[in-house]
């Protein structure tokens, strides 16, 4: 084989791991609360890979000859981050969780930044991005500081009117914060949050853009990549990787933007890994806690699958996976810490593996690895044979 393409459905986790009581997760399961409190999730396409024959899956259809290998995998870094999750897959751990700030930046980062970009801030607390922009939106229009909000992620996040704060000038503070915010005063992530329109009816652009830290260590992508192979990266994965292993980048507007140019790459010629993350599920419907739409996001993606396969050529390999929970139905609007579905796909891929319950993330990226032959990474075990 010498392609595989990761589809990464951001934040669709599949329950609880043994350890989330300690990140305050109880009883979490984003794909299960979801069809629990819909009644019914009609995911045909995924159910037929084996979606709901996962171990412990109940409230998802399962069938007796699932096309693909399913099982899912548990988290060894500590975290329920973007940034822990993906770099996990492709095989780090990270011991030492990202440094978070639940009661905003210390004066001195706030001083410090203020300083640098010649505006001071608004905000500086833990905020949900859609709400700090309707509380503080009006003030920022008036006064031209910028706002500035954290989460239970490891993030500094600055929003700003698009009209108020040009676009490059906001690239530019993140800049500056990203170089700031390093060693003791670390973040995993800055990261723009561009909005538009008026007083009232504020409504962030997709040109978001994420200033992450480089990995600490060499990835998969990095092995295939010094082995000559293509490493192209769809919608966020680049900067979730500060372009660090990637060969080729093409930026998203939407889920079914990531599908398309997935499609596109799927049927183009690269060789080694195609890399897709579709945040949707997670920025627009998990941390915005709204059931439904996250429901009617999980049925549109579906809806593509069929496109995908066909345009898988005889020697890809497809994983379709997630990097953390984002449980829309659990309480406040961070992510969960759950366990991650793998299905896996190709047409030289056994059918009906139960992969069961991986022990890392990074079983995904040590099986990439030993399927395109590269370096192995340090963590991870393979599954190539079982389902070669
Ligand atoms: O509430 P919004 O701005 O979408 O922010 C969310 O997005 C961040 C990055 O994914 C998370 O840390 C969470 O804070
Ligand atoms: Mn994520
Ligand atoms: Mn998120």
């Amino acid at each position: 084989m010498n392609r595989t393409t990761i589809i990464i459905l951001d934040s669709v986790g599949v329950g609880a791991l043994p350890d989330s009581k300690s990140y305050g997760d109880e009883g979490v399961n984003t794909l299960e609360n979801i069809a629990k409190e819909c009644g019914g999730i009609n995911l045909p396409n995924l159910v037929e890979l084996g979606l709901g024959n996962i171990d412990g899956i109940e409230n998802i259809d399962k069938v007796s000859n699932p096309k693909g290998a399913y099982g899912k995998a548990d988290e060894i870094s500590k975290g329920k981050d973007t940034t822990t999750g993906h770099w996990e897959i492709v095989g780090l751990k990270i011991e030492e969780p990202f440094q978070t700030y639940p009661d905003g930046f210390p004066k001195h980062i706030i001083e410090k930044f203020e300083e640098k970009i010649g505006r001071k801030v608004l905000g500086n607390k833990v905020a949900s991005g859609t709400e700090i922009i309707k509380e503080l939106g009006e003030e920022h229009v008036k006064t031209g500081d910028p706002i500035v909000y954290t989460s239970a992620d490891s993030v500094f996040q600055v929003a700003a009117h698009e009209d108020v704060i040009s676009l490059e000038e906001l690239y530019k503070i993140c800049s500056i914060a990203r170089e700031m915010l390093r060693g003791e005063d670390q973040v995993a992530r800055v990261i723009a949050r561009p909005f538009l329109g008026e007083v009232g009816n504020f409504t962030r652009t997709a040109n978001r853009k994420d200033y992450s830290l480089k990995p600490f260590d060499k990835t998969v992508l990095d092995f295939a990549k010094e082995k000559g192979l293509d490493v192209i990266a769809v919608g966020k994965i680049e900067d979730i990787f500060d372009g660090q292993g990637v060969t080729e980048a093409a930026h998203t507007k939407s889920n079914m933007d990531g599908v398309d140019k997935t499609i596109e790459y799927l049927k183009g010629d690269s060789k080694g890994i195609i890399f897709t993350n579709l945040v949707d599920f997670d920025a627009k419907f998990g941390h915005r806690r709204n059931v439904e739409g996250y429901k009617e996001a999980l049925e549109e993606f579906d809806k593509r699958m069929p496109e995908i396969l066909e345009s898988l050529k005889e020697d890809d390999l497809l994983i379709i996976t997630a990097d953390h929970g984002n449980d829309p139905t659990y309480k406040g609007t961070d992510h969960t810490r759950e366990y991650i579905p793998i299905l896996v796909y190709g047409k030289n891929v056994k059918s009906g593996v139960n992969l069961g319950i991986r022990k890392s993330f990074a079983d995904i990226g040590a099986t990439i690895a030993d399927i395109l032959d590269t370096k192995m990474p340090k963590n991870g075990e393979s599954f190539k044979d079982i389902i070669l």
